[in-house]
C-alpha cells in the first residue's frame, strides 16, 4: 500500500474513485466533505488536505491544491497516478466585468495561462480549455440551483498582486508587462481573476483528462469593493453547492470518464 509522496494517501484509500473536487484552500476541503456522505480523512500534508467521501454510493476524493500552478500540477498528477480522471475545481475570484456581480458564480470554459506551470505541459500556443461536458454540469447544476452564472473566459494568473495589476501593495509598481493588462483583459470579454485554473485545463487537456472550474465572486475590481464576511461566505457557499451537483450529475451520468 505505497503512498504518493505529496498527498501521502495510496490508491487503495480512494477505494477506486474516479472523479476529485478541489478547492485551493485546505479549511474548505472538510467542510466539503461533510456536504457529502460518509466523509473520511485521509491525510493532511503541506497544502494537500484529502478527504474521501460518497456521492449517490460512489466514491469521490476532496483534495485541496493550495494557491496556484505548482502545487496544484503536484495533486492533478497524484491523484491521476492513483486513478482519478475528473478533476472540478471550485474557488473564489476576483470579477473585472460590471455586469458581475459579488455572489455571483463564474464557470470557466477556457483560461488565459498567465502562469508558469502549464507551460510544462503544453506549449503555450495549446488552448487552457475546460472539458466540455464537465462545464455542461456545472452550468446545468446552476440552473437547478437557481444561482446566477456567467460562463467564459478566466485570467489564471501565478501572482494574486502584480499578475492581476494590484497596484495597493508594498511597492505600489508593477512591470511594464502587467501595466494596464486588467483593462486589456475587459476589453478582450475575459470576466475574472483567478490562479489554478489554467495549469488544471492545460495538464488535464494535456493527459486526457477531464477538468471544470467553478468560482464564487469575492470581488469586483472595477468597484473597488472588498466585501464583508457574510458574502465571502455566500459566494463560497455557492460555489460548493454548484460543484457538488455538478459532480452528482457527472457520476450519474455517462459524460463521466
Ligand atoms: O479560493 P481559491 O480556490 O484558493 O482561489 C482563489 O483564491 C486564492 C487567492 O486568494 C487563489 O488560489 C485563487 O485562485
Ligand atoms: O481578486 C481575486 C480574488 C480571489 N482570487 C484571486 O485570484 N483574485
Amino acid at each position: 500500500m505505497s503512498k504518493v509522496f505529496h498527498l501521502g494517501v495510496s490508491t487503495e484509500q480512494l477505494q477506486g474513485a474516479r472523479l476529485a473536487i478541489l478547492p485551493g484552500a485546505p479549511e474548505r476541503v472538510e467542510k466539503i466533505a461533510h456536504c457529502l456522505d460518509r466523509a473520511e480523512h485521509l491525510a493532511s500534508q503541506r497544502e494537500f488536505c484529502v478527504y474521501r467521501a460518497e456521492i449517490e454510493g460512489r466514491p469521490v476524493v476532496v483534495c485541496s491544491t493550495g494557491i496556484g500552478g505548482p502545487s496544484t500540477s503536484i495533486a492533478i498528477e497524484e491523484l491521476a497516478q492513483m486513478g482519478i480522471k475528473t478533476f472540478m475545481r471550485v474557488g473564489t475570484t476576483g470579477a473585472i466585468q460590471p455586469k458581475v456581480k459579488v455572489g455571483d458564480l463564474i464557470i470557466s470554459q477556457a483560461s488565459v495561462r498567465l502562469d508558469g506551470a502549464s507551460h510544462h505541459f503544453a506549449p503555450g500556443s495549446y488552448p487552457a480549455a475546460s472539458d466540455f461536458y464537465a462545464t455542461q454540469a456545472l452550468v446545468e447544476a446552476a440552473k437547478q440551483l437557481e444561482l446566477k452564472a456567467h460562463v467564459g473566459i478566466t485570467a489564471s494568473s501565478d501572482t494574486f498582486y502584480p499578475g492581476q495589476e494590484r497596484y495597493d501593495t508594498y511597492s505600489g509598481r508593477v512591470l511594464p508587462e502587467w501595466q494596464g493588462s486588467l483593462k486589456q483583459w475587459q476589453q478582450l470579454g475575459v470576466l475574472n481573476y483567478e490562479m489554478e485554473s489554467a495549469t488544471l485545463f492545460t495538464q488535464c487537456a494535456a493527459l486526457g483528462l477531464q477538468a471544470g472550474c467553478v468560482a464564487g465572486v469575492l470581488v469586483n475590481r472595477g468597484g473597488g469593493e472588498f466585501p464583508d464576511s457574510a458574502s465571502i461566505a455566500q459566494a463560497e457557499e455557492r460555489a460548493i453547492a454548484t460543484v457538488i451537483a455538478a459532480s452528482k450529475r457527472l457520476v450519474l451520468g455517462s459524460t463521466h470518464k
